[in-house]
């Protein structure tokens, strides 16, 4: 494959600029502003800043030296693995007895069986995993992280980055992105883009045009509902596309004309090619890495949908490019040119369309479904998006003034997190929950299940967005034990767009409609987003 782009020579800005004033330290503080002072953590005695100090403090060395009740590695309790098989097998089709798509429930029973932590072993081609589900333990991990954290994943992507396609992700120093990659590559690329892509001015610049798309989706929805006025079987489909319509504003300053997509269009293409990306990458992962060894049929399929999103992504970015001589608004991609580099613009672009389609949509329409069976929330909602827009567009700042609908997405999160866990390699050994963990170690943070746990949240299970609300007696709860955009130096790059759009167009839909559901209840299931499964057939009832 061949793109003008990897070919062209970008001008590699010295002193990277604005960006490297920020300490990814003070990011994560400002973008995840935890909840310490409403919340006392279960399970840890201290709070606020001598929790921080404390725990900060707990170098493992130390913690080793004067514990002498650490446990070994050996010790942690899990499923035993098989000689040669190793824990591998669980996963396998028909002899497996762990179900990728149902991994939400065999962590359930993972913590059910074994306790707070459980170790993984034995996963052929890939290291040990350790399943931590304690809030206060992931807080620990988290703040104890280095400069540079590995999150442990993809590695067929990052082989996709700096194998196959080295000829462009390695063109230039530092330039790979931050998806798949680690260490100094991972942190200079992090640090030109996350002052721009994480401020809170860059995701309001967008309110307009992000509440325009949600307009346009809500024309949409109009027309394509049925004549018992509910949405079509493939719903999410149109949902996807109002995504990448948002996403590609907010990334390349550009309206592709999602809505108006037929089967064969670019749009589409795009589309499907994210979709097949994410079914590929969770099988790819989970199961016996067989693409190491020779190009399995779902690895070629993975790589051609990462190729037609590349190719995509950088035919707009160059169209971009070349307006952005001319253009006089401002906009991400511009900061990103001024900041770091047309380069490291095009790339940023490519992993946000990687990761920013289906999960904010799969968001979305976890959220909508949960709305239609619960019409007192969202009669509550209508009630607060009504009293406080008065019938005028939307505007930045809007949001803030809607505390009920932030609390909805954040119990939507809680209950269903589109991403059920995540994690970090340990790049060095590590105490966690009385037990010396080897550096290398691929920690996974089971924020699906600590979220919906009674240790955690009381009542778990009801869906009660006031326990987000300040001041409310159902707030207290651990500030690590819901955390759907991840933690720390590593935190989710786009989590202010991802929130913009998701507040934008719930906001839009309840105010045009009254949506109810009429059929059997519906199961979710890892796609590899947790995600109602089956069709989303929604009642939209004009308000
Ligand atoms: C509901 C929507 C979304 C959810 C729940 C979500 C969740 C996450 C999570 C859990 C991580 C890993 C964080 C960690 O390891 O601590 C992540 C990383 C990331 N997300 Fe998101 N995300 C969402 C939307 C988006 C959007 C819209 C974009 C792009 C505009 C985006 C871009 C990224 C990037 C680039 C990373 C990798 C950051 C790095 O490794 O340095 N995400 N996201």
């Amino acid at each position: 494959m061949r793109h003008r782009l990897s070919k062209l020579k970008w001008p590699v800005r010295n002193g990277t600029t604005r960006c490297l004033n920020t300490t990814p330290q003070v990011e994560q503080a400002s973008e995840n502003g935890l909840e310490f002072s409403a919340a006392k953590p279960r399970g840890c005695p201290i709070q606020g800043q001598r929790l921080r100090s404390t725990h900060a403090a707990l170098d493992t060395s130390v913690f080793e030296t004067i514990s002498p009740a650490v446990k070994s590695w050996e010790e942690v309790p899990g499923p035993k693995p098989l000689p040669l098989l190793g824990n591998t097998w669980r996963f396998a089709p028909y002899i497996g007895n762990y179900s990728v798509e149902h991994v939400d429930k065999v962590c359930i029973s993972l913590r059910e069986q074994y306790g707070k932590c459980v170790k993984m072993a034995g996963l052929l081609g890939r290291p040990d995993m350790l399943f931590v589900f304690d809030a206060g333990e992931v807080e620990r991990v988290f703040r104890g992280e280095d400069a540079t954290p590995h999150r442990p994943s993809m590695p067929s992507l990052n082989y996709y980055k700096h194998v196959l396609r080295k000829d462009f992700f390695g063109a230039e120093e530092n330039c790979a992105g931050v998806i798949a990659v680690h260490g100094d590559s991972w942190s200079a690329f992090r640090t030109k883009v996350s002052r721009v892509a994480l401020s809170t001015s860059a995701a309001a610049q967008y309110t307009e045009p992000v509440a325009q798309v949600a307009d346009a989706f809500v024309d949409r929805v109009r027309i394509i509902r049925n004549k018992d006025l509910e949405t079509p079987a493939d719903f999410l489909n149109e949902i996807h596309k109002w995504s990448l319509e948002s996403l590609s504003l907010i990334a390349l300053d550009t309206r592709l004309g999602c809505f108006e997509a037929r089967s064969g269009s670019e749009s589409q293409k795009l589309i499907d090619a994210v979709n097949t990306f994410f079914l590929c990458v969770g099988e790819l992962e989970l199961r016996a890495p067989w693409w190491r060894i020779y190009p399995t049929a779902m690895f070629k399929r993975y790589v051609a949908a990462l190729d037609t999103i590349l190719s995509v992504t950088l035919k707009h970015v160059e169209r971009a490019l070349e307006e952005l001589k001319t253009a006089t608004n401002k906009s991400l991609l511009q900061d990103l040119v001024a900041a770091a580099g047309p380069r490291v613009a095009a790339v940023a672009a490519l992993d946000m369309f990687l990761v920013g389609i289906d999960t904010t949509s799969n968001a979305v329409a976890s959220t909508l479904y949960q709305l239609s069976i619960r019409p007192s929330v969202q009669e509550r909602l209508h009630e607060e998006v009504t009293k406080v827009l008065q019938g005028r567009p939307m505007k930045p700042g809007d949001v803030n003034q809607m505390p009920y609908l932030k609390a909805c997405i954040k119990e939507v999160l809680r209950m269903y997190p589109v991403v059920i866990g995540n994690g970090r390699q340990l790049t060095k050994d590590t105490v966690i929950c009385g037990y010396n963990i080897p550096k290398g170690t691929q920690v996974i943070f089971q924020h699906y299940v600590m979220g919906n746990s009674e240790e955690n949240f009381g009542s778990a299970s009801e869906f009660m967005p006031e326990r987000w609300l300040k001041r409310s007696p159902a707030r207290a709860h651990h500030a690590f034990a819901s955390l759907p955009f991840g933690f720390g130096k590593r935190m989710c790059l786009g989590r202010r767009f991802a929130e913009l759009e998701i507040h934008t167009v719930i906001c839009k839909m309840v105010q045009a409609f009254k949506m109810e559901y009429h059929h059997e209840p519906m199961e979710y299931h890892v796609h590899p987003m947790y995600t109602p499964n089956g069709p989303i057939r929604l009642k939209l009832i004009e308000r």
